[in-house]
């Protein structure tokens, strides 16, 4: 069956065709029934010639796609915005945001939302391409990606999938057959983004500085009904969809803690609402443990270091209640107040959410109150002896406690000693504590040299370093002796790790 010949197609005015396709494409896009201030309709730039270098089968088939159909020149001329999938509906969102504390009006500069696949089960999902040419957002930009950082969004975003980590998702990378300006010249690449949807704190605090009342309200009740349809019909709905929001984010950020994962450009405009992260630009995991650890180049003061990402957390959050005050109270002081309490549990609630996550890493399945100071204990040595943070608990879980100099410290010792009391006060046998300290500690992450190495590789035309990365990552609690390879830190000779925003 030649998928080409059963293809509709109709050209429209803007060079793009839409298509009709046995893909299996089933889009709707109920973000364009919002009031028209939140976006612009933009189609994707048409680019030269599309070719999709990596494609997420199972993914696909999560969201009801035919990964068949899309492997050939049909998916090619999709995911490189050449065709408009049926029902898509093109267009570019607005948003604004404190980028390092500073406020600005943003938006997609170089992204298109197509609108929601609607999946077997009835959810839907955004589908965005990040890359698709210019926007009335754009500013001074050129509206592209290059395929470097699209690759590496693809790999970050998958990883954290197989960490356990709510997350946007990475479809396909595509090439456009044209080169991009940065430093040097760059292969241009679109990124086809999965997500619970693109909504940020930025698309509230938009709406909250230039929309109307009516306008946030709308902007609400539409995110109330994608992502917290439970909170509809309570006394005061928008103060609870705020508290859901600071509930989702404490876990997501404590989430990123457990496993060392550092952001680095925490800006309100990369913080969603749904509570997955998004934005894979300048991002790493640590290797040695150190709370003060920043990758970014650009991230000179430390403002989104790993120890501070509770913290900003909390300040991202504090500028969203700011942007919902009107609808929490008609009375603006009882709005402040309302606003304030729901803010003050934040801190709370993302320590609960990080000591319970550190239980479970150190097999620990029940509660007590020591168990604070037996994590930062913990920490503490492992700063002071520059451990390795994912290491470290894997040596712990297998008990191999050779080889590190951290272990052969008395200090050390002495929290081990205390550690095994703790889990002899614990009715569970040693192998459930194995079992639990396993489905816990990722055997792997994605080291940075290891990300690295595979996208030197892939731009380089050799995809293969980056498929097996992929597929070690997938499944980073299996501790097979085949992942042991990927669990070494750089080679200490290793210049310190730099990231920049992925462009
Ligand atoms: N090459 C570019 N051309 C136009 N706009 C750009 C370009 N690169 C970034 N931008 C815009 O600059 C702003 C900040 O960029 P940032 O790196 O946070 O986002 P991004 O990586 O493009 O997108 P996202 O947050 O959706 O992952 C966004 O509004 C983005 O659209
Ligand atoms: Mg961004």
């Amino acid at each position: 069956m030649n998928m080409k010949n059963e293809r509709r197609e109709r050209e429209d005015k803007g060079g793009n065709t839409m298509t009709t396709n046995q893909a299996g494409w089933k889009i709707d896009n109920s973000y364009s029934r919002l009031p028209t201030i939140f976006y612009s309709q933009q189609k994707p730039t048409p680019v030269k010639s599309p070719e999709v270098v990596i494609f997420n089968e199972s993914l696909a088939e999560e969201l009801g796609l035919n990964p068949e159909a899309l492997q050939d020149d049909e998916g090619a001329a999709i995911f490189g915005g050449n065709e408009i999938p049926e029902g898509g509906t093109p267009l570019a969102q607005a948003y604004a945001g404190h980028q390092f504390g500073h406020f600005t009006m943003l938006g997609d500069g170089r992204a298109v939302l197509l609108g929601e696949q609607i999946t077997p089960d009835g959810e839907r999902f955004d589908i965005q391409l990040k890359g698709s040419g210019r926007t009335p957002y754009s500013r001074g930009g050129d509206g592209r990606a290059g395929l470097g950082p699209m690759l590496r969004e693809f790999i970050i975003s998958e990883a954290m999938v197989g960490l356990g980590i709510p997350t946007t998702r990475s479809l396909a990378v595509t090439t456009t057959g044209e080169q991009i300006i940065r430093e040097t010249m760059q292969t241009g690449a679109i990124l086809t983004r999965v997500a619970a949807s693109h909504l940020r704190v930025g698309t509230f605090q938009f709406a909250a500085n230039w929309g109307k009342t009516e306008d946030l309200r709308a902007l609400a009740d539409y995110a109330i009904e994608r992502h917290y349809p439970e909170v509809d019909g309570q006394e005061n709905r928008y103060l609870s969809f705020l508290k859901k929001v600071i509930k989702r984010q404490a876990a997501l950020i404590a989430k990123w803690q457990h496993v060392g994962f550092i952001h680095g450009v925490m800006n309100t405009d990369n913080m969603t609402i749904s509570g997955e992260s998004i934005d894979y630009g300048p991002c790493a995991f640590m290797d040695t443990y150190d709370p003060a650890t920043v990758f970014s180049s650009i991230d000179r003061d430390g403002r989104y270091a790993y120890g501070n990402q509770p913290y900003i957390g909390g300040w991202n959050l504090s500028r969203f209640a700011e942007a919902l005050l009107p609808l929490l109270h008609e009375d603006e002081d009882e709005a402040v107040k309302l606003a304030e309490e729901a803010l003050s549990e934040f801190p709370e609630i993302f320590e609960a959410e990080f000591i319970s996550g550190m239980r479970l890493k150190l097999g620990i399945f029940n509660e007590e109150k020591e168990d604070k100071s037996l994590i930062s204990d913990l920490l503490n040595l492992m700063n002071e002896h520059k451990a390795d943070f994912t290491n470290t608990f894997k040596a712990l879980t297998f008990d191999q406690l050779e080889g590190s100099e951290m272990f052969q410290a008395v200090d050390f010792t002495k929290w081990h000693g205390k550690w095994q009391e703790r889990l002899e006060r614990q009715e569970q046998s040693k192998d459930d504590v194995h079992e639990l300290m396993r489905d816990n500690n990722p055997g792997v992450i994605p080291r940075n040299h290891r990300v690295e190495e595979a996208l030197n590789a892939a731009v380089n035309g050799d995809l293969s370093v980056m498929v097996k990365l992929l597929e070690v990552l997938a499944n980073p609690f299996e501790h097979s002796a085949e992942q042991a390879e990927y669990c070494k830190p750089a080679p200490s000779t290793a210049r310190p790790y730099r990231t920049f925003c992925g462009t």
